[in-house]
């Protein structure tokens, strides 16, 4: 197992000097520092200032809680003293503008899985790094701040997250891997915990919130119905379930076994997008993902080609093992093409009586 420290890897990525590296590795070393504050919050629970307590809606009509803004507060103040130019975050309807001579922009999920703050599970932080350069904000950015987010997730210079759960780590891409760190507190540094993760291109295990089950489309429905009959149905084989609510915590599982993990468009109102955001929640891990061989899509596309309409648009996801995710995608373009059944839209499945 590797034991280089954090520093350790930013210092062989930095390389021959380079403008945009040099301002990755900056932002990276504030963000961790940042992230370090947080956990040190959360870890105090209900006895340390912020918690789960509620406030008002965010931008997307999400119900805000203390730790919510804390982060959010905690990051922007560690971006100030970072090369960014602006800050995006789930919780401010605008990016804030730092400093506009700067090389970067960040798009930040300061606190993912907010409804299991008070429940003692992983939650986290989520980021996307891009460049601020040759993008309409950067000439005038106090007229339309977001537009520097409205680029394609293949356009990020890195991404990753951090999980607070028993261990603190940041997921890392620099674009040549995706690597996790451990945060020591003997050595009071992060310490890579593993070679670069490469996630089995199958899996038995599944991650979506089955009780949506009603709401979903019928493609969707019948991907898990297959799934759920397991060995005597069309797969063949037995599934497992995992659903955590946290996507930090569902996405790291499946770096470290494989899986396949679905938050799909469906009928409830709001929700025809799915719930999840494109720039500072897909985009990142959908990159987290492919850079350890796996695939994310919104069914269909691949998550890092969608050109962003606005900062807080949603986006339906699937990501994970990617031959999951490619049959997942032919459920929905060419269904008669899965398994035996026909005609498929009339058979019953497990949860339809
Ligand atoms: O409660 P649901 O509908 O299952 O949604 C869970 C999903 O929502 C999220 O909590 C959304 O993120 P936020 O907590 O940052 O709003 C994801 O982490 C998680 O995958
Ligand atoms: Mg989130
Ligand atoms: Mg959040």
């Amino acid at each position: 197992m590797p034991a280089a420290t954090l520093d350790a890897f930013l210092n062989s990525y930095l390389g021959p000097p380079d403008e945009l590296r040099s301002a990755v590795v900056a932002t990276v070393r504030q963000l961790t520092q940042a992230a370090t504050k947080v956990r040190n919050t959360i870890n105090q629970g209900v006895l340390g200032a912020a918690f789960a307590g509620t406030r008002s809606a965010n931008a997307d009509g999400d119900i805000q809680k203390d730790l919510d803004i804390f982060a959010d507060d905690i990051f922007l103040d560690a971006m100030r003293h970072a090369p960014v130019a602006l800050y995006a975050s789930e919780e401010l309807e605008q990016p804030v503008l730092l400093d506009s001579q700067a090389p970067l922009a960040i798009a930040i999920d300061p606190l993912d899985g907010s409804s299991n703050i008070d429940t003692n599970v992983s939650i986290g932080t989520i980021f996307s790094l891009l460049p601020a350069a040759g993008l309409p904000a950067t000439g005038a950015p106090d007229k339309n701040p977001a537009a520097a987010f409205l680029q394609a997730g293949v356009n990020q210079l890195g991404a990753g997250f951090f999980i607070y759960g028993p261990q603190l780590a940041l997921v890392l891409s620099l674009g040549s891997g995706t690597h996790v760190f451990v945060l020591s507190t003997r050595l009071g540094t992060f310490v890579q915990a593993y070679e670069s993760r490469i996630i089995p291109q199958r899996t038995q295990e599944f991650a979506i919130n089955a009780a949506n089950y009603r709401h979903w489309d019928e493609a969707v429905r019948l991907y898990i119905d297959d799934c759920l009959e397991g060995t005597e149905g069309p797969r063949g084989k037995d599934f497992n379930m995992r659903w955590i609510a946290s996507l930090v915590a569902d996405c790291y599982r499946i770096l470290m076994r494989g899986g396949v993990f679905l938050y799909p468009g469906d009928k409830r109102k709001g929700y025809r997008q799915g719930r999840l955001r494109l720039v500072y929640e897909a985009n990142p891990i959908a990159y987290l993902i492919e850079q350890a061989g796996g695939a994310a899509t919104d069914t269909i596309t691949r998550i890092l080609e969608i050109e962003p309409e606005s900062l807080h648009q949603r986006v339906p996801v699937v990501f994970g093992s990617a031959r999951e995710v490619a049959r997942i995608t032919r459920y929905h373009i060419e269904p008669s093409a899965i398994g035996e059944r026909a005609p498929l839209f009339s058979r019953r499945g497990l949860f339809r009586a």
